[in-house]
């Protein structure tokens, strides 16, 4: 292992069943590579429908005793967990990057934005009311309550390894469920180091539970095992509907945060350094892989060589490098398959007339380098897909009604951002764009107390919030009848 932490003991790497870390039953394990240089950081044992089915059965063991506690014994759990995320923050941050890329910076970032998360909803479990209703037949009296689902599967990616999972478990855990989680086999270590400080925080064995390795069987197992009521998905919007399919079988509900082709708008009104500073962190945060990632970028004609000139001078200015190196701004992506394909997606563009601008000569291995495409059409790639890597098509719009159609043009609806200070513009365009979350004049949309989730082929549900916890509560209707004598 290549990592020294001031805590070795957090790096695991066998699954994690009912409180205990468990080798796979036939003892194989997959390599865990630092996407920088290709090194191997870890050997993780490779868990199959055998550990997934052993992992459920614990999650539903341990649900009965873990829904009984009272809301404020779980929420002191998870302030317990957060506590100790907060400690060892240091040693989650190097974990973090080693395996997922991401400058030391952002990684930090990424863990108080997570463990911000479990806060909330520890905070939220208190919080979890019922209703009462007039009654129509007298005697009667009609109640709402709500309670757990029941065993919760959280698959997740591995562009944010940490705070996509604590947004997925801690709204489980406050609402009583348990919890099956399926992290990426990029990164499955930063998964691990937060089920080991659950364990310390005294959160009972069983109601979290990690397996990785075989996704195909785990996936089958978590999709078709009826003792599974729920499953909680982000990554690619192509897995996202073969999970809700094969989750349909046995009509699990499901959360689906999926993928997104954000369109950057700037109307003529904006400032533009405003725009540019949004532009840079919406485009650029984590190498361009999220999924709220500015993906098409709009400018109106009057303000286009302006804002041109300036995001040339903006890009110039970020640092490539490995995500350890001080200074660098944008790590390598996450892997051979990754980079092929952004490489990919640029050479679509150059070819039906892009003009390409790279900041310097694109490095090699898994790095890009932060790319503007000028002159660009909606035949691109680059439009159609999600890039997922630091690369900025700029096309020039002339009118609202033009960009709004542009910008609605596509079949998923996550993420939208725009520019614009006239306020009957900044209504209508937040009204018409078809996206869950939209940005005005900022590029930061994302914390625990906002709603994250997308429209159309996004996928369905919300994350963080007051809304959130509804995804993992059942709501129940209690008419009491032989009340009134
Ligand atoms: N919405 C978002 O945040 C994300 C969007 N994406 C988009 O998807 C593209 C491809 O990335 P990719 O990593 O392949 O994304 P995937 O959707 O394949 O992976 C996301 C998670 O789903 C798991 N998974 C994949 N197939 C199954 C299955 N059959 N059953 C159970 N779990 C499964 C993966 O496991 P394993 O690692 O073992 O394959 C991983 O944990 C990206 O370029 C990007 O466009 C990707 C990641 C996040
Ligand atoms: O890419 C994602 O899936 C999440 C983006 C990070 C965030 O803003 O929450």
């Amino acid at each position: 292992m290549s990592l020294d932490l001031k805590d070795n003991t957090l790096l695991k790497t066998h699954a994690l069943i009912d409180g205990q870390w468990v080798k796979s039953s036939d003892q194989t394990t997959f390599e865990v590579l630092n996407p920088s240089d290709g090194k191997i950081i870890a050997n993780v044992y490779s868990s199959g429908t055998l550990e997934t089915s052993n992992a459920i059965n614990s999650a539903e063991l341990a649900l009965k005793s873990w829904r009984k506690l009272t809301a404020k014994q779980r929420s002191s759990l998870l302030m317990k967990w957060y506590d100790l995320i907060a400690e060892n923050i240091e040693d989650l941050t190097q974990i973090l990057t080693a395996e997922q890329g991401k400058p030391l910076a952002e990684a930090r970032g990424e863990i108080k934005y997570g463990a911000n998360y479990i806060k909330w909803f520890a905070e939220e479990a208190k919080r979890i009311y019922g209703d009462t209703i007039p009654h129509t037949l007298p005697g009667t009296r009609i109640l709402v309550t709500k309670q757990p689902i029941g065993v919760v599967a959280c698959i997740t990616p591995w562009n944010f390894p940490n705070a996509m999972l604590a947004r997925k478990i801690a709204p489980a855990l406050a609402a009583g469920n348990t919890v099956v989680c399926k992290p990426a086999n990029e990164t499955p270590l930063s998964a691990l180091a937060l089920g080991e400080l659950a364990h310390r925080a005294g959160i009972p064995a069983g109601v979290i539970n990690i397996v990785c390795g075989k996704t195909t069987e785990i996936g089958e197992e978590l999709t078709s095992n009826p003792i599974v009521r729920k499953l909680t998905f982000t990554g690619s919007t192509a897995v996202g509907k073969k999970l809700t399919a094969d989750s349909a079988r046995t009509m699990k509900r499901t959360s689906m945060e999926l993928g997104g082709n954000a369109p950057f708008i700037i109307f003529n009104d904006a400032d533009v350094n405003d725009a540019i500073a949004g532009l840079m962190i919406s485009k650029f945060r984590n190498a361009g892989q999220t999924c709220v990632c500015a993906n098409r970028i709009f400018v109106q004609s009057g303000i286009y060589d302006q804002f041109v000139k300036a995001v040339k001078i903006a890009i110039s200015k970020l640092k490539v490098g490995d995500g350890t190196e001080a200074g660098t701004q944008i790590g390598p992506l996450i892997n051979e398959r990754a980079s092929k394909n952004v490489r990919a997606l640029i050479l679509d563009a150059h070819k039906k007339g892009a003009d390409v601008l790279t900041a310097e000569e694109s490095p090699t291995g898994n790095f890009i380098a932060p790319t503007l495409l000028l002159n660009t059409s909606d035949d691109m790639r680059v439009f159609k897909e999600e890039i997922f890597g630091p690369v900025a098509p700029i096309i020039k719009f002339e009118t609202e009604e033009e960009v709004i159609r542009a910008a609605n043009n596509t079949p998923v609806g996550l993420a939208a951002y725009f520019y614009a200070r006239d306020i009957g513009l900044i209504w209508r365009v937040s009204e018409a764009l078809d996206f869950g979350m939209v940005g005005v004049n900022t590029g930061t949309i994302s914390d625990e107390m906002i709603p994250f989730g997308g429209m159309k082929e996004s996928g369905q549900g919300r994350e963080g919030s007051r809304y959130g916890l509804d995804d993992y509560l059942e709501m129940k209707s209690l008419t009491i009848g032989g009340i009134d004598k």
